[in-house]
């Protein structure tokens, strides 16, 4: 991380959203707000806007991050997330939540914090293509090849993994 601020230039489309800051000196995500209020039934989506536009230098991305306090509290995620905002996106900042609570409502009220701007610099690659990849110890295990994910439905689990379905009321 570069010792000293980069600057990213912002325009607020709605003069009354608050510029994004960091709460804490070590924090790494700018609360993003809604500009709009909504409410979303279980299951609900929703794209809301935040209010404000980015310039970003060359060699940076913005993800829009989730908050865990609302994913915690109110079952709220992103459906995208992260999402990316690229370093030429001159567009409204937006964010798409979903409700995953199966029985409560969620309602934002305008200017709500819904998310958090993390600014990153990223890499540029050339994709060069060839017949075979080198070796490497992982080689082509993926997608729990090491252990440790959820026991499906109807099966014991008990090895150090979690249990889904069923297997959780035998327990
Ligand atoms: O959560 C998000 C994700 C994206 N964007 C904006 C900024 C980003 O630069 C642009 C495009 O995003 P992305 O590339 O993820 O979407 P796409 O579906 O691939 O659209 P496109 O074809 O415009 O690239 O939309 C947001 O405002 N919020
Ligand atoms: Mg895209």
């Amino acid at each position: 991380m570069s010792p000293l601020p980069v600057d990213v230039l912002i325009r607020r489309m709605d003069p009354e959203v608050p510029v994004p800051g960091y709460a804490h000196p070590g924090d790494a995500g700018a609360d993003l707000v809604t500009t709009e209020p909504a409410e979303l039934a279980p299951g609900e989506r929703a794209v809301l806007p935040t209010g404000v536009s980015i310039a970003l230098p060359e060699g940076y991305a913005a993800f829009v991050h989730p908050r865990s306090g609302l994913a915690a509290r109110c079952g709220v995620a992103m459906v995208n997330a992260p999402g990316t905002i690229d370093a030429g996106y001159r567009g409204e900042i937006k964010v798409i939540v979903v409700n995953l609570d199966p029985r409560e409502s969620v309602r934002f009220e305008r200017f709500d914090r819904i998310a958090q701007l993390v600014v990153q610099q990223v890499e540029k690659v050339r994709f060069q293509e060839v017949a075979e990849l080198p070796g490497s110890a992982r080689a082509e295990g993926g997608f729990g090849s090491t252990g440790g994910h959820a026991a499906v439905d109807g099966t014991t689990g008990g090895n150090g993994y979690a249990s889904v379905g069923s297997d959780r009321e035998g327990r």
